[in-house]
């Protein structure tokens, strides 16, 4: 039994100065081409199931699966995060069902398209982490609309997200902000607003400082040290995996992703759980484009489904080790939910703002 909560795991990233990819999942091929990795690089795993993943899988699919896995890598701990949680009624379901982590994202209303005030963020999200807590289950919450500069647009491409244009000033969070919500929800990661955004088309132009805002993630880690900022929207949608798509009948556009060596960067300031969907289905889909196209007689989907599985492991591995992931897992133990309790009640688990800069 190797499930961790994501508290727990992002203190270590912390610790030893590393971040963890959390690849979304919805099928078995996903799953085992993420721990096949983890166990070739010896990574500790964050899976992460969207609304979207857990209607089309079911909840009683989507975590046999993942005790599927802990059993045929028990050495791996593996995180299991519900992402983009749009209500208390999502978040404690999740919690029912087995998951360690969820991702109350107040940042938008239920509707997971209208923004929201920031009282009801505030709300919220400190219901969500007090009952989650109390069985200790780590949450993380979102500040500000994720959206792109330089179009103002949300995160409207995967049904979650406003439809509107956002102004620049709702697209980036505020650090000051950050702390007041961090020290009064007493979240465990948060997620930021620096211009990126979910989906392919992340930026028309590969990004600079104006169009991808690192700085915020910098700001916001100067005044809370001890925080985990997570990166949404971080597939870096590489080159050659839209050629693999474009090559094979595809028809995706030029689009730029987010840089492996801006997450670096991120990384430094406190970037521990990096949110990649994007590439992981192009990878998978780029891979069973070409297996149509060069055999257009075979009909088994396995002749399909294993060299996707295969581009994908490959990509997991790849971003084990650019994040540092690598050769982690064993060096951790993971501590039971009732433990992790304890570890809250006692409010040894609480946000520490540092205070010199705190008023900054
Ligand atoms: O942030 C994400 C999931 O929460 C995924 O982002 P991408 O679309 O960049 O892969
Ligand atoms: O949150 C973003 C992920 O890409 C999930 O997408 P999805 O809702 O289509 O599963
Ligand atoms: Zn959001
Ligand atoms: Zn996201």
């Amino acid at each position: 039994m190797a499930r961790i909560t994501l508290r727990q795991l992002l203190d270590h990233a912390a610790e030893e100065g590393y971040g963890v990819p959390a690849f979304n999942i919805n099928n078995m091929e996903q799953i085992l081409a993420i721990m096949q990795a983890a166990r070739l690089t010896d990574a500790p795993v964050i899976l992460q199931a969207s609304r979207g993943a857990r209607a089309y899988a079911g909840d009683a699919m989507i975590t046999k699966m993942v005790e599927a896995v802990e059993a045929m890598y028990p050495e791996i701990p593996v995180c299991l995060h519900q992402d983009h949680g749009n209500s208390e009624a999502t978040c404690f379901s999740a919690i029912q069902a087995g998951f360690t982590s969820v991702m109350m994202d107040g940042s938008l209303e239920a509707d997971a398209a209208t923004p929201a005030s920031y009282d009801y963020n505030l709300s919220i999200t400190g219901k969500v982490t007090e009952a989650a807590h109390a069985v200790g289950v780590s949450v993380e919450g979102e500040l500000g609309c994720l959206g792109s500069l330089e179009s103002g647009k949300g995160e409207k491409e995967d049904g979650h997200g406003f439809d509107g244009t956002l102004s620049r000033d709702q697209l980036l969070t505020d650090p000051d902000q950050a702390v007041d919500f961090v020290t009064r929800t007493k979240v465990d990661a948060l997620a930021i607003a620096m211009g990126t955004s979910h989906g392919a088309y992340k930026f028309s132009r590969k990004p600079d400082g104006e169009i991808l805002a690192m700085q915020v993630a910098q700001a916001i880690n100067e005044r809370l040290p001890e925080l985990h900022l997570v990166m949404h929207g971080s597939s870096s949608v590489p080159q050659a995996l839209q050629d693999l798509f474009n090559a094979n009948g595809g028809a995706m556009p030029q689009t730029f992703g987010v840089p492996v060596e801006e997450i670096q960067r991120g990384i430094a300031y406190g970037v521990r759980k990096i949110n990649i969907d994007t590439d992981c289905r192009l990878a998978m889909t780029g891979m069973v484009r070409k297996t149509a196209r060069e055999q257009p007689e075979e009909f088994d989907l396995r002749k399909f489904l294993k060299p996707a599985l295969e581009a994908l492991r490959k990509l997991c591995v790849e971003r084990y080790e650019q994040f540092g992931t690598a050769g982690q897992a064993s060096k951790i133990r993971p501590l039971p939910l009732s433990e992790m309790a304890k570890r809250y009640d006692a409010a040894a688990l609480d946000p520490c703002p540092a205070v010199s800069n705190a008023a900054a």
